[in-house]
Parts: C-alpha cells; structure tokens; sequence
C-alpha cells in the first residue's frame, strides 16, 4: 500500500524573541508574509501532500489564501511546540505507515532540493530522519558569569533543522510518551530518540535559517534573494 505523505507545520508561536507587532509569521519578507514563503516553498517540492496548520486559537492574521495546496486542514495550536504538533497528529486521519513531514513555519528559505532528501531519507529509514549540519564553529562552555570556562569537543555534535520526518505511528507514540512522563521536547527527534530509535541526519544546507531575532530577516531577505537557481 503507498505511504501518503503529511506536511506538518507548526505556526501558532508567538514570535516573542522578535519582539514584532504581530507573530513573526505574519512579518513582510520579500513583499509576502513568512507563512505564505514557506508554505510556497514546500508545495513547490510536494504539490500533491496535505497540509495541517497549527495556527493558535486567537490568530487574527491568518488568510486562508496564503496556503496553495489542494488538500489542508487547520488545527488549533498547543502550549508548546509539541503540543501544536500533537494537535495535528491527533486531528489527521493518517494511516500508521504514512510519513510525516514537520517544518517550522519560521523556515522560508528552506530548498525544493532538501526537502526532497529529507523525504528520501524518511521514507527509507525506520527511524526516521531530519535535516541537520554539523556544527562549524569552537564550543565554548560558559559558568553563570558568562565566563568560557572550557571548550566542548565538537566531533559528532550537528544543530537539528526542520523538516524532521518519520512514520506518523512513531511519531505519535514519540510525542504522546514526552507528554505523558511531562518531558517538554523542542524538536521531534529527541521525542523518538527517547524511544530507542535513531534518527538519520541528513545534512542539509546552511542557508536554512529560523528566523528567531529582528536580524534574521535581513539575512532571510538576502539568503532568498541569492537562492537564484529555480531548481534549488
Ligand atoms: N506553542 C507553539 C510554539 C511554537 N510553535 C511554532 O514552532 C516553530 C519554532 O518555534 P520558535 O522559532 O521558537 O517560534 P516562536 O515560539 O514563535 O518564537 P519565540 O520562542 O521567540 O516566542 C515556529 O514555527 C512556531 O510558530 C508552535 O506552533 N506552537
Ligand atoms: C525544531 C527546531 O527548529 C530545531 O532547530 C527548534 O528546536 C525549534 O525552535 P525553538 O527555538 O527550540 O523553539
């Protein structure tokens, strides 16, 4: 039997790290709403997916208009970000083996290319996959005076992105069992490492930028603006 495939996109968060008027989903990049990049971005790569938003009970910002796909519902967001994605999974009627697929909203540069690799790796891997780059940079561990007081050995350690897919069974069962022992979980993954399992990293580009703080979106800006290739 073929495995649909579910695209899950968290976009009830308040933005308060950006300090904007409105969530920072509802904030102008490139003359379109966040939202509206992102959902763009992924029905380039998956036109024929169905779509669950999380929006939070009281947005006032949200227009139907902005969601190009055929097929999508609209579920009420969560306290956290889990619990959004958990009100998706409890909302859909997905058949165990089919692959969900969970991106921030707050990722409008996100690529047709690694979408695609993502889903490959998803589709593929029991344990499920995520987009993921290792990390670059000197680790430095700070004390409370922000003080470096030593430096992490960095072999191994990779920053998590979204999308993070896997079977929608396992990640059900992942998120329920976080929420029942009261573990509040940032990412998917950690829910299903939790489990036993392994979820394979994907290495995905570095332009793939959670816009976070009043600077990223200058930076989402020009990282679009250079993303020139149709093909990306
Ligand atoms: N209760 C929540 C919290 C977050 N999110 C979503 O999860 C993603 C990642 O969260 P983050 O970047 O932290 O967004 P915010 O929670 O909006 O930002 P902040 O933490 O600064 O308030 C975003 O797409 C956000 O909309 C969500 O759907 N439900
Ligand atoms: C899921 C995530 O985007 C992976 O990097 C991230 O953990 C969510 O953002 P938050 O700032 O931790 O809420």
């Amino acid at each position: 039997m073929s495995r649909a495939l579910w695209l899950v996109v968290p976009a009830a968060g308040q933005g308060r790290r950006m300090g904007a008027d409105k969530p920072k989903q509802y904030l102008m990049l490139d003359e379109q709403p966040i939202l509206a990049r992102t959902l763009a971005r992924l029905y380039q790569a998956f036109p024929h997916a169905t779509l669950v938003l999380c929006l939070d009970a009281d947005d006032r910002w949200f227009q139907p208009d902005w969601v190009p796909f055929a097929h999508w519902q609209r579920v009420p967001g969560g306290t956290e970000r889990m619990d959004s994605v958990l009100n998706a999974l409890h909302a859909m009627q997905a058949r165990d083996n089919d692959i969900v697929m969970v991106h921030d909203v707050a990722r409008p540069c996100i690529t047709p290319g690694d979408l695609r690799a993502l889903y490959q790796a998803a589709s593929t891997h029991a344990g499920g996959a995520l987009l993921a780059m290792p990390v670059a940079d000197t680790m430095k561990r700070a004390n409370a005076e922000q003080l470096s007081t030593h430096t992490e050995p960095r072999d191994g350690l990779w920053h998590a992105l979204t999308p993070q897919g896997f079977s929608y069974v396992l990640l059900r069962q992942a998120l329920e069992s976080a929420r029942h022992q009261k573990r509040v979980v940032t990412d998917e993954a950690s829910a299903v490492e939790a489990l036993g399992h392994q979820p394979r990293l994907v290495s995905g580009r570095r332009d793939n930028l959670k816009v976070t703080h009043p600077d990223d979106l200058a930076l989402a800006a020009a990282i679009l603006a250079a993303q020139t290739d149709p093909l990306i």
